[in-house]
């Protein structure tokens, strides 16, 4: 037969064998729908019996009904391409895998889940060490439809007369083809170096380093896909936390673990981790580097120890006709000495009161040795405790903190450089205090200081976390990868597993932050060194392994492979790195395109124009997205020039906002800005250049960047 035969033939043996499989599927889901509909009747004949009956048949149905939503849930998954590869062992035996485990009436196996241990040769066999199997072969679909397959042989001289062998590459297909809005899950071409960091054991700490499109991200996701499958016991209950740079890369995301039926996964940018309040604003790098030092820790401390502005700077209350006063020295001696036994201040109102009674009785006796008279301080003490002008005095004076509060105030130059006094510079002093003295608008650094301040300061009173909520932000938390997620109490921190994104990013600031949420947890931590745009990476080396705990087990994976740019555009990027980068930390990029980068000097008075043409040159030469990549300044400016576009694929985006993300064309403006924007610029732009699948224009008005 010809090879278009061939194909077609073996096309239709397999367009057969799904076509079982969605009918069992339907038949599945049926089943379901009854469990449920029986579930609900069981509920209405409960409310004609006996109450102990009653209790029984409730339970009865609430977890029937529970058990049919779960499956209903997972079987209306979206799931494109079900079934998407097939093993012929030597033995004859022929598996396909797929995203999820079915079987038939008789309990045969139609798909094996790609977790499933009987599926790992699918990704981990090769030439060499084929793991018995002859034929392997991922089959493509398209809805309910196979479009084609694609065979590796792994034992040539066992495969049989009747066995046909076609295609080439479905990795290159995979890769060759164009990108959406959302990133798609790999499991049908996993590689066998990315399956080893998959299927890694799940305990202490699991690091993937590797430099940009190597598909740690990808791997990452697959990872949290597969323990949760393979441990749903130990972590299912508590849950997976994936943290990602900003909100732009949870979203790019947020379909891959759904698209296998993993919906118990919560996804949160670095903005949002603490509840109830939400930032996508970014400082600029000096600031930002300012807020994210281990540093600021003893700056809010003591920030939060100084007298709260606008309290009361003088005690009077009168006992037994003598008015006893306590002035502003005294009271502020008082605060100090309840701060020094330590404690959050939240939860210290008592010992503020005991320290400022015993303070009230030494100033009686004091009064009272100068006229030779003695004072009963036990006396005293019981009664003014029990005062109402007392209490009513200590709620001002000592008043419930909030962590919105304490930052507001450091928006004062005074009150920074007092709490600031031989822990930051000057200058650094001017440059803090300035941001935060618009407090309506948080930074996404400012989260991991407001997260500190929740927990220096301890909760509020229970009535009053309902006005902390307000105080930090109206915006409810962002949850799960959808509304189906768990809820859970705010400011979780029982995690079982953490997936950290981008995690060379992350100051130390945002390392306890995170590490909070996680006391007893194993980690996935993904990054890349050489795109790190953090300044001091030994303080967030101490605070990350601060987070993971002492004694946990490092594992180590870097994958060399560059899956996303095409060689041409990788061979760039590389060129921008050169002497930045150690020999061996930069990946291998696999697929060429024939098209070069597209480098253009422009005038700087000619930019508007030449970022319109380019960006409309790209996407009629590309299918899938193109992205504007910029300085984070520039973002407004371009996006008001491209406004009138109207194509729904192109995306103006910030070198910041850039990171994880990837598009089909990317048009880069001005890449000197993206240097001389921040203190790593140069690795800022690598990642920015790092971003194009198929091609990429680079708009520059002058050439210092290469
Ligand atoms: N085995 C694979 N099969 C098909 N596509 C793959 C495979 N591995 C990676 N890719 C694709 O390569 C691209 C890059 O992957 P990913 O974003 O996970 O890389 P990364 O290492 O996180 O990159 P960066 O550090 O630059 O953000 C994605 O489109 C991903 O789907």
């Amino acid at each position: 037969m010809s090879e278009p035969r061939v194909r077609r033939a073996e096309i239709a043996i397999e367009q057969s064998h799904v076509d079982r499989v969605y009918t069992r599927l339907a038949e599945l889901r049926a089943q379901a729908e009854a469990m449920r509909t029986k579930g609900y009747e069981l509920g209405h004949g409960a409310q004609r019996e006996a109450v102990f009956e009653q209790a029984s048949m409730l339970f009865e149905r609430d977890m029937m009904v529970f058990h049919a939503n779960q499956t209903l849930q997972t079987l209306d998954a979206e799931y494109e391409g079900l079934v998407f590869g097939r093993l012929d062992h030597l033995s004859r035996e022929t598996i396909y895998v797929g995203r999820l485990g079915i079987r038939d009436a008789e309990f045969d196996n139609l798909v094996t889940d790609w977790r499933a241990p009987a599926a790992a040769a699918f990704y981990q066999a090769t030439a060499e060490a084929p793991m018995e199997v002859v034929r392997r072969r991922v089959i493509r679909c398209s809805g309910q439809t196979v479009l084609d397959v694609d065979d590796d042989v792994l034992i040539a001289d066992a495969v049989p007369q009747d066995m046909q062998v076609v295609g080439e590459g479905a990795l290159m297909a995979a890769l060759g083809r164009s990108r959406g809005e959302k990133m798609r899950d790999i499991v049908a071409t996993i590689q066998r170096e990315q399956d080893e960091v998959i299927r890694a054991p799940w305990r202490g700490v699991t690091e993937i380093t590797g430099g940009p499109g190597t598909g740690k991200t990808a791997v990452a996701l697959h990872r949290a896909a597969y323990l949760l499958y393979r441990y749903r016991r130990q972590l299912g209950g508590a849950g997976v936390l994936v943290v990602g740079p900003s909100g732009a890369f949870t979203n790019y995301i947020s379909r891959v673990l759904p698209s296998m039926g993993e919906t118990n996964v919560e996804l949160r940018p670095l903005g949002a981790i603490l509840d109830g309040v939400t930032a996508v604003r970014q400082d600029p790098a000096p600031l930002a580097a300012i807020k994210g030092s281990l540093r600021m820790r003893r700056v809010l401390l003591r920030a939060l120890r100084e007298t709260p502005p606008g309290v009361p700077d003088e005690m009077r209350i009168v006992y037994r006709g003598e008015v006893l006063k306590l002035r502003g020295k005294e009271l502020e001696k008082v605060r100090r000495r309840v701060h020094t036994q330590g404690g959050p201040p939240n939860r210290s109102r008592v010992r503020a009161a005991e320290t400022l009674l015993a303070a009230l009785a030494d100033k009686a006796e004091e009064n009272a040795r100068a006229d030779g008279r003695s004072v009963d301080r036990e006396e005293l003490i019981t009664e003014l405790g029990e005062r109402i002008d007392f209490h009513r005095f200590l709620v001002v004076w000592w008043p419930v903190l909030y962590p919105g509060e304490i930052l507001r105030w450091l928006g004062d130059r005074n009150r920074l450089a007092r709490a600031g006094k031989g822990v930051l510079t000057a200058p650094e002093i001017d440059l803090l205090a300035e941001s935060l003295t618009d407090p309506a608008d948080w930074t996404v650094a400012d989260i991991a200081l407001l997260d500190e301040l929740r927990v220096l300061l301890g909760p509020p009173p229970k009535r009053r976390r309902r006005a902390q909520r307000l105080e930090l932000d109206a915006a409810p938390p962002p949850r799960g990868t959808d509304q189906h997620g768990p809820q859970r109490p705010e400011h979780y921190d029982e995690y079982s597993h953490i997936v950290v994104d981008e995690s060379q990013d992350l100051s130390p600031m945002q390392w306890r932050m995170v590490g909070r949420r996680g006391k007893y947890a194993s980690w996935t931590v993904v990054g890349d060194p050489v795109q790190s745009s953090w300044p001091d990476p030994e303080e967030a080396a101490q605070a990350r392994d601060q987070a993971f705990g002492t004694r946990t087990q490092v594992r180590r994976y870097t994958l060399r492979t560059n899956y996303r740019n095409s060689a041409e555009i990788f061979d760039l990027a590389a060129k921008v790195v050169a002497g930045h980068a150690a020999e061996g930390e930069l990946p291998h990029a696999v697929r060429t395109t024939g098209i070069a980068p597209d480098v253009r000097t422009v005038d700087q008075r000619g930019l508007r124009d030449a970022v319109g043409t380019a960006a409309k040159e790209l996407l009629d030469a590309v299918e899938g997205t193109v992205g504007v990549i910029c300085s984070m300044a520039r973002v407004p400016e371009i996006t008001s020039w491209l406004e009138d576009n109207g194509d729904e694929r192109l995306k103006v985006i910030g070198s910041l906002d850039s990171k994880g993300l990837e598009y089909d064309g990317v048009v880069l403006v001005e890449p000197t800005e993206l240097i001389t924007e921040s203190t790593t610029g140069r690795r800022v732009l690598y990642v920015a250049l790092t971003r194009a699948t198929q091609q990429l224009t680079v708009l520059a008005s002058d050439q210092d960047w290469l």
